[in-house]
């Protein structure tokens, strides 16, 4: 698991950490940060290096970490950002024949210690005008040119809530200590971290804020059925998804609660249409389509106004739900039953009365306000899709490709959802584990390449099958 705590967590762990006043925690900093920077230059010796240091310790990191890389033989240059710099890691840069400078003009890694986890958000003029002058990004439309690497984080974000405010470094490499913070998880502020490296500093820390599965996680958490299973004690899902308009949408949903995590699937259109299910069924024998009980229910795009009543049938049925795409629009306040909704950040909006760009500036408050009102499990699509449940725990999901932006894709991810609710897991597992799968699958299948939403479904099995241990 990775796990995201906030600053105030951050400050009370380093408090009561007895390493704190004697400065081992920064040297332990600084050492994982220079080793961080070695291996992206693959070696030290002959390199330059450009610290931008501000006026706190996280300009101390990075003046330490430059006296180590001076020690190895690289050409470290200090630029002062403030009267004030950390006056131990000064003393230590110049010791190891360390210059400071005013300017600089060509680096083969600029480091950035400007400012971090004690900054406010944006970048000052000062700052601005050194990260140009170096090349290094301050925002989406330039191009870098030497590497960057921001000590803790990014200079100018904010670390607690993933928003981006103001003028903020682009960096190819964010060296971290002791535990990531939200920046480093959630958009938009996690695309400007580059790779995220997390140095252990000995910390003592409490639960998590925000945390992302991994794939151990996720092998511990995958339904797998026992010697004395049979196709319903494994669960049934049922899917109400497409229409005689919206064909397609049924084949998709089935695709991803089709993957062979539960015992069964059965099928109907959200209108009814019997068309629609034959043609389900053509290309999925194993789908039934006659009614009876199952332990979880998808409901999900195509039939338009015909969702509201699709969705009443389900919750009537008294077993959790995943409210997907059409059926969204009918939810007007928490359902009757345990619940995912799977919106996507214009969804979302309308859900919470809200702008689009609100939602996607700021996600992480607003799948959680989210979650609150509805009493429900809420999944927020995106890059780095959000998980929120009313209790407050929040899952970020890492895996998935660009690619995976298309058409259909959260159709299956819905049916894959619910499989997995069918098959026992709660809804917060199901949600996260689903993710995690539907992005592992999409990026086996892309492989660097386009991508369709069937070319993801088919390639859930498989996706399951390198998670589960062998046999
Ligand atoms: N404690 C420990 O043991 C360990 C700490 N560690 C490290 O310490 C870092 C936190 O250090 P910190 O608390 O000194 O805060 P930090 O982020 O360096 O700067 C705060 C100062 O910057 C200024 N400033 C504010 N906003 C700004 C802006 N937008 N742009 C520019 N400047 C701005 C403002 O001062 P001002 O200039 O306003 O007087 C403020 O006082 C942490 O991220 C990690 O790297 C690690 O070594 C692990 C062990
Ligand atoms: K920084």
């Amino acid at each position: 698991m990775r796990h995201a705590h906030t600053v105030a967590q951050v400050r009370a762990a380093e408090e009561a950490s007895p390493d704190l006043a004697s400065g081992v925690l920064m040297q332990r900093a600084a050492r994982g940060l220079a080793h961080a920077v070695i291996d992206l230059l693959g070696g030290a010796y002959g390199r330059r290096v450009v610290l931008l240091v501000g006026s706190g310790d996280n300009g101390g990191d990075a003046l330490y970490a430059g006296a180590y890389l001076a020690r190895r033989g690289a050409l470290v240059d200090a630029w002062l950002l403030s009267e004030r710099a950390h006056p131990g890691g000064l003393a230590a840069l110049r010791a190891a024949g360390g210059r400071t400078v005013a300017s600089a003009a060509r680096a083969d890694v600029v480091v950035d210690g400007i400012v971090g986890i004690g900054g406010r958000p944006g970048l000052r003029r000062e700052a601005v005008a050194a990260c140009r002058a170096l090349g290094v990004r301050v925002g989406a439309d330039e191009h870098a040119r030497p590497l960057v690497v921001s000590v803790d984080l990014p200079s100018g974000l904010d670390a607690d809530t993933g928003r981006v405010e103001g003028s903020h470094v682009m960096a190819d490499l964010t060296v971290t200590f002791g535990t990531e913070k939200v920046a480093h998880l959630v958009d938009p502020a996690a695309a400007a971290c580059g790779t995220v490296h997390l140095v252990d500093i000995g910390l003592d820390l409490p639960a998590a804020a925000v945390e992302a599965l991994q794939q151990a996680d996720v092998a511990t958490l995958l339904p797998v059925p026992e010697g004395a299973d049979h196709k319903y004690t494994r669960g049934v899902v049922g899917v109400r998804a497409g229409s005689a308009t919206y064909p397609g949408a049924a084949r998709l949903c089935v695709a991803g609660a089709a993957s062979g995590l539960v015992g069964m699937v059965r099928f109907r259109a959200v209108d009814g249409d019997e068309d629609t299910a034959r043609r389900v069924v053509a290309a999925r024998p194993e789908v039934v389509t006659n009614a009876g009980r199952v332990q979880a229910w998808v409901v999900g795009s195509g039939g338009g106004d015909r969702a509201a009543d699709a969705l009443a049938e389900a919750v009537g049925d008294g077993v959790p739900v995943v409210v997907d795409a059409d059926a969204l629009a009918a939810v007007d306040g928490p359902l009757a039953v345990p619940a995912v909704l799977t919106p996507h950040a214009g969804e979302l909006a309308q859900l919470l009365g809200m702008e689009r760009a609100e939602v996607e500036a700021d996600q992480l408050s607003a799948v959680r306000r989210a979650a609150d009102r509805f009493g429900a499990v809420v999944l927020l699509k995106g890059r780095r899709t959000l998980v929120a449940e009313p209790a407050g725990r929040v899952r970020v999901n890492t895996t998935g490709t660009p690619w995976l932006a298309t058409a259909g894709a959260g159709d299956v991810l819905a049916g894959l959802i619910g499989s997995l609710l069918a098959a026992g897991l709660d809804p917060f597992d199901a949600a996260s584990v689903g993710c995690w799968l539907h992005g592992a699958a999409a990026t086996a299948a892309s492989a660097g390449g386009p991508l369709t939403a069937s070319a993801v479904a088919d390639a859930l099995s498989a996706a399951v099958r390198r998670v589960l241990p062998t046999p």
